[in-house]
Formats: structure tokens, C-alpha cells, sequence
């Protein structure tokens, strides 16, 4: 692993996720600082990960070499000023931003400088392995693109994207999606219990399902989703009754609607922050 020092600014949820990603791979924890304004965070990640911890956000911008920027993007304007108004060099510092909805240019802007950035969109899988991170750079060198490929792969899948605006698809595709699966299995578990199995029954039936589905498709990757669905469903039996009727309901519209929409809301989002 590289010696390089990584420090997660706002360590909440999906930076939990990474650094969880990236200890269970393999990395030191003594090369991963955490930061948070909130110290029983700041214990859980410690008790968990064994990592570096700090609540003062410039000590860590000053020993790390690179800096993951992972506060709610409603909080970077303020985050970026504190760092800036630091007076740290941040010259030689690479930058990777996790946030929806906020540009490079409007990130450099935020820290006052032309700093070097990274986008990143993770998902929160990345906490087992599972994840799936798009990356979108210009002008980093060699060794730092190859770092930050490294940090991510360690959590997942990581994909480059040759445009800042495939970061917005790579958030409908899989930095929300997970909560798109999560309301599917939400709602298989509500008709479950009205049928009257119970709370835990009935969870464990939904996620021993989705999981046994999506390792299906994830172990025969020759055979298409569409046909591993077809293997289900038999002429004229109960799951061609169910799939017609959601058919009917317009899922794969209402799908493709939603992921439009969450598009719009980070092109939205790039306007207002
Ligand atoms: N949760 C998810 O599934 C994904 C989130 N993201 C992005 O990740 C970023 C973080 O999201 P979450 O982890 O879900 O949010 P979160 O709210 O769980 O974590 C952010 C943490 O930052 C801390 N914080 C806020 N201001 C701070 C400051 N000035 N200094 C130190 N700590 C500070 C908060 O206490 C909080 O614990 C967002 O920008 C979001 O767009 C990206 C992909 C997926
Ligand atoms: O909901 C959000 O804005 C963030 C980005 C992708 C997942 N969570």
C-alpha cells in the first residue's frame, strides 16, 4: 500500500463507508485520519476502524496528503472557508469531494484556489467491498490518480468517467440506488407482515431474497438479467401474474423517471450551492 496519508473531512455515513472499505482491504489505519465536529462519531469510527481521529479539521488538512472533502453538500461552502482561511500551503494537497451537486470549479472556488480535485461518487456498499465509485479528474499526475483508483478499488468497483456531468448519471445509477433496492425490500417487507409473518421473519426473508438475487446475477455474469428473470417466471404461473402487473404499472417509466430526477436535482444543486 502507498504511504501516503488520507484524511476524511466529515466523517459520517459514507466516509464510515470508505475508510471501512479500505481497513477490511488491507490499508494501515495509522495513514487514515477521520475528522468530525462530533466526538462520539469521531469514538465509533476510532472503536471500529482503529483509525487516526481528530475534531479539528486544519491538523488534519496539515499532516494529510490527500483530502476527502465528505460533509452534506449544504456544508461545503462553510467547511472550504474554514480550511482556506487556515493558511495552509495546499499546493502539493490533492483534494476528492464525494459531495452531489458541487462542481471542480465551484469546489476550487470555495477553497479560494485552483487546488487539485478529484470527484468522486461512492455508494455506501463500499463499507463491505460491494461498492461502486465513478471518478472524474483533470490535471492530477500519474501516481495520485493511481492512489485514489487504489482508495476507491479497495472499496468496490471504481469506474473513471471522461466528464464532470457523468458524476450526475453515476449518482442515479449507483450513489442512490441502493436506496431505490432498500424501498423495493421496504415494501416486500410491509406486504409480508400484513400477511402475517413476522417483524423478523419477514426480513429475513426480504434480504435473504434480494441477496440470493443479486448473487445470481453478479456469479453467472454470461446470462442476462432479463433471462434470469425469465427462469423465474413459468407460462401463465404467480410470478407472470406479478411481473405483468407491475409491467402494467409502468416500473421500468417509473424507474427511468426517478433516475431523471435524480439527475435534475444534482444539476439543480450545482446552481444554488
Ligand atoms: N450517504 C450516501 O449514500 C452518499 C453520500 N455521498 C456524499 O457524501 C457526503 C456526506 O454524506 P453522508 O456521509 O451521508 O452525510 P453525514 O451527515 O452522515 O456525514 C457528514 C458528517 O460531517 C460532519 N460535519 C459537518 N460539518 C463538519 C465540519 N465543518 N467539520 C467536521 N465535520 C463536519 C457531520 O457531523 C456529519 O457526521 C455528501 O456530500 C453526500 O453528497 C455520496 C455518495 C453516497
Ligand atoms: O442523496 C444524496 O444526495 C447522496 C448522494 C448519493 C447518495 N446520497
Amino acid at each position: 500500500m502507498s504511504n501516503k496519508t488520507i484524511a476524511f473531512i466529515g466523517t459520517g455515513n459514507m466516509s464510515y463507508a470508505i475508510i471501512g472499505g479500505m481497513i477490511k482491504s488491507g490499508f494501515a489505519p495509522q495513514s487514515i485520519i477521520a475528522t468530525n465536529r462530533n466526538e462520539e462519531k469521531l469514538a465509533k469510527v476510532a472503536a471500529d476502524f482503529n483509525v487516526r481521529t481528530t475534531t479539528n479539521n486544519i491538523t488534519a488538512l496539515k499532516e494529510a496528503d490527500v483530502i476527502v472533502l465528505s460533509v452534506k453538500p449544504q456544508m461545503m461552502a462553510q467547511l472550504c472557508d474554514s480550511l482556506q482561511t487556515a493558511n495552509v500551503d495546499l499546493s502539493n494537497k490533492l483534494f476528492v469531494s464525494v459531495a452531489a451537486g458541487i462542481t471542480v470549479a465551484r469546489l476550487q472556488d470555495m477553497l479560494g484556489q485552483p487546488v487539485k480535485m478529484v470527484r468522486c461518487m461512492p455508494n455506501t456498499p463500499s463499507l463491505l467491498g460491494l461498492g461502486v465509485s465513478g471518478l472524474f479528474a483533470q490535471e492530477i499526475s500519474a501516481e495520485e490518480r493511481d492512489f485514489v483508483e487504489q482508495v476507491f478499488s479497495s472499496t468496490g468497483i471504481a469506474t473513471w468517467v471522461e466528464t464532470e456531468a457523468k458524476i450526475n448519471d453515476i449518482i442515479a445509477v449507483t450513489g442512490s440506488s441502493p436506496a431505490y433496492f432498500f424501498l423495493f425490500m421496504e415494501a416486500i417487507e410491509e406486504k409480508a407482515r400484513t400477511l402475517g409473518f413476522d417483524a423478523e421473519q419477514a426480513r429475513a426473508l426480504v434480504q435473504q431474497t434480494a441477496l440470493g438475487a443479486a448473487e445470481m446475477a453478479a456469479s453467472q455474469p454470461e446470462i442476462s438479467i432479463s433471462q434470469l428473470r425469465a427462469n423465474v417466471t413459468s407460462k401463465g404461473g404467480t410470478t407472470h401474474a406479478a411481473v405483468e402487473h407491475l409491467k402494467s404499472h409502468n416500473l421500468h417509466t417509473t424507474v427511468a423517471d426517478a433516475m431523471d430526477a435524480c439527475i435534475s436535482r444534482a444539476q439543480q444543486m450545482e446552481q444554488e450551492l
